[in-house]
């Protein structure tokens, strides 16, 4: 029979979950030693690709992260680098791997001084990894003030020394690395900010740990890939019609129009079926002139949310968005809350973006209560402290000291009962069932006004077609990042949706004929 090398989906590993797979693999009969050896090897190699012969400082601090830099310092050194070693710790304090390879090296050891950086060109940051604790302190600290003072380039072992592998927190100042080293599995703190800021370029090197010890790890957290949902895209069927793709609802607001217009384009470029705007009538003849493919059903003013109901009896209005331009000026905030309670009470899969979250910041668990059915929330970081202040306050938080992405977006899906999609440049996707989701795709140029807009269509679109919410967030942001990189500068919100065709034409063709 012919052998199928099982493929793993993009984990990430917290610091704790890469001890354990670090476990597993000597277990497994992987020696410790092999694997600093092999983690050492790699960095040297990415070392020698990435940069010509230089001067040469590599930092090993007191733990395995560096042992590992002893083993780079002698690969560099028997390649005839002009290469020097500082160590801060003591030989007792270090492993048994750490400690042959302290051995091992046949250059001098010198103290841990700032004046080494004098004839240095590169710094191999060997300080400290994934088991730092607590910010950097005395020398330490020192050297990397130093570096950032001096703007020296560094090539950082795992991660660069003071971020949390796990957070993507910085532990005090941290010097920049223009590359990264990391073994096996990329970690969270390599995606979230400030963390993915400071890592430069990331390399994985495979330094011979199995993968199959991921089976035997619970893993609740990947990167962003259309791996981990290709599957469940809702592709046209051959013998479909339009009812068989969906019926997003989409409510406009009165004032801000353009929002709620990006997002019905959105939805219908991702493939909904059929799209209604549904207008209030005093804005209802913009929409109307403005709209084509996007139908606009028309909303009394003094009765809304009862017109609302009527349009929401037909059961094929499956999924609905509100929140884009829905209004939060005096009358509209309790309309737009009414509309928000009205849409979850179908039980349909919801999508509340910008002002359906802001309209309950006075009383978040009303809006909580209220989800019992599919539905994502799509706040950015100022939604997301209105919806959820004490979150920032929670043990969970307060306990590692850190005001996480990752944890605060999960806490909040757990909260809320709805998967939250916490935007920006990192932006994560949690699962109330505890699985989370970091976007590394996006470009910055998806910074500005109305891009969030487009992503709610995009994500109502999907659901539409039938897509359980946590996938169609997950598509929807990396089908977001991607059609801003198609894009790139220059990119205005309206764009958005018009070059999703060209990123789905790619996406298909790559993804899905080895799914059929
Ligand atoms: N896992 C794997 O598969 C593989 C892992 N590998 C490598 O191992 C690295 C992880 O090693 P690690 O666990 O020894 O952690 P690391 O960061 O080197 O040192 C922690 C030490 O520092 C100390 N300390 C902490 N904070 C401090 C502070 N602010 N100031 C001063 N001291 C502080 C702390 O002491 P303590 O807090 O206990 O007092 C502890 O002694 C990983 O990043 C990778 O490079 C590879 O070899 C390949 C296989
Ligand atoms: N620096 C950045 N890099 C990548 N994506 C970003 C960045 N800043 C914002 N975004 C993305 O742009 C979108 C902005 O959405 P939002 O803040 O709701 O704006 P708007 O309400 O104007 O539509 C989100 O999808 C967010 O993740
Ligand atoms: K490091």
């Amino acid at each position: 029979m012919e052998h199928i090398r099982k493929q793993y989906p993009p984990f990430l590993l917290t610091a704790n979950e890469m001890g354990k797979a670090d476990q597993a693999a000597v277990v497994a009969g992987v020696p410790a030693m092999d694997l600093m050896a092999a983690a050492g090897k790699a960095v040297a190699d990415a070392v020698v690709e990435r940069w010509s012969e230089r001067p040469t400082l590599v930092l090993c601090g007191p733990g395995n992260n560096g042992g590992d830099g002893f083993v780079v310092a002698q690969h560099l050194r028997s390649m005839d680098w002009p290469v020097r070693l500082a160590f801060l710790g003591s030989v007792d304090g270090l492993s048994t791997e750490a400690a042959h390879f302290y051995r091992a090296w046949q250059g001098d050891i010198e103290p841990f001084s700032t004046d080494l950086l004098d004839q240095t060109k590169l710094v191999i940051d060997a300080m400290f990894g994934a088991g730092l604790a607590r910010p950097l302190e005395g020398n330490a600290r020192d050297m990397v003030d130093a570096m950032i003072t001096r703007n020296i380039t560094v090539c950082a072992i795992d991660v660069p020394s003071g971020v949390d592998g796990t957070t993507g927190a910085a532990l005090g100042k941290v010097a920049p690395a223009e590359l990264t080293v990391t073994f096996f599995r990329k970690k969270p703190g390599h995606l979230l900010f400030p963390g993915r800021g400071l890592c430069g370029h990331l390399v994985v090197a495979d330094i011979g740990i199995p993968e199959s010890v991921l089976d035997e790890l619970t893993l609740q957290t990947w990167e962003n890939r259309p791996e981990l949902w290709c599957q469940y895209y809702p592709w046209p069927r051959l013998d479909g019609h339009k009812y068989h793709r969906g019926h997003a609802v989409v409510y406009g607001g009165e004032t801000m129009t353009g929002a709620s217009r990006l997002t019905a384009r959105g939805a219908m470029r991702v493939g909904a079926g059929l799209v209604t705007l549904a207008a209030p009538i005093k804005a209802w003849a913009v929409y109307a002139t403005a709209l084509t493919g996007v139908m606009v059903a028309k909303l009394e003013v003094s009765q809304e949310s009862e017109d609302f109901d009527v349009l929401l009896l037909d059961p094929r209005h499956n999924a609905i968005v509100v929140g884009p331009g829905a209004g939060l000026a005096g009358f509209e905030r309790i309309r737009t809350r009414k509309i928000v309670l009205k849409a979850l009470a179908t039980g349909r899969a919801t999508v509340l973006d910008a002002d359906a979250l802001s309209a309950f910041s006075d009383d978040p668990q009303i809006l909580f209560d209220a989800i019992n059915g599919p539905c994502v929330m799509t706040p950015h970081d100022g939604e997301f402290a209105r919806l959820f202040p004490e979150i920032n306050k929670s043990p969970e938080i307060n306990k590692s000291h850190l005001d996480d992405k990752l944890t605060r977006a999960r806490l909040a899906a757990k909260q809320s009962g709805a998967v939250v999609v916490l935007k920006g440049a990192d932006t994560v996707i949690a699962s109330p069932d505890g699985r989370a989701i970091i976007n590394s795709n996006a470009p910055a140029d998806l910074a500005t006004g109305g891009s969030g807009d487009v992503l709610a269509g995009f994500i109502v679109g999907l659901l539409a077609q039938g897509m359980a919410p946590f996938d169609a967030a997950s598509a929807a942001v990396w089908m977001h990042g991607e059609v801003g990189n198609e894009i790139g500068s220059g990119l205005i919100a309206e764009d958005l949706p018009d070059h999703l065709p060209k990123v789905l034409s790619a996406f298909k063709a790559q993804y899905f004929s080895s799914h059929q």
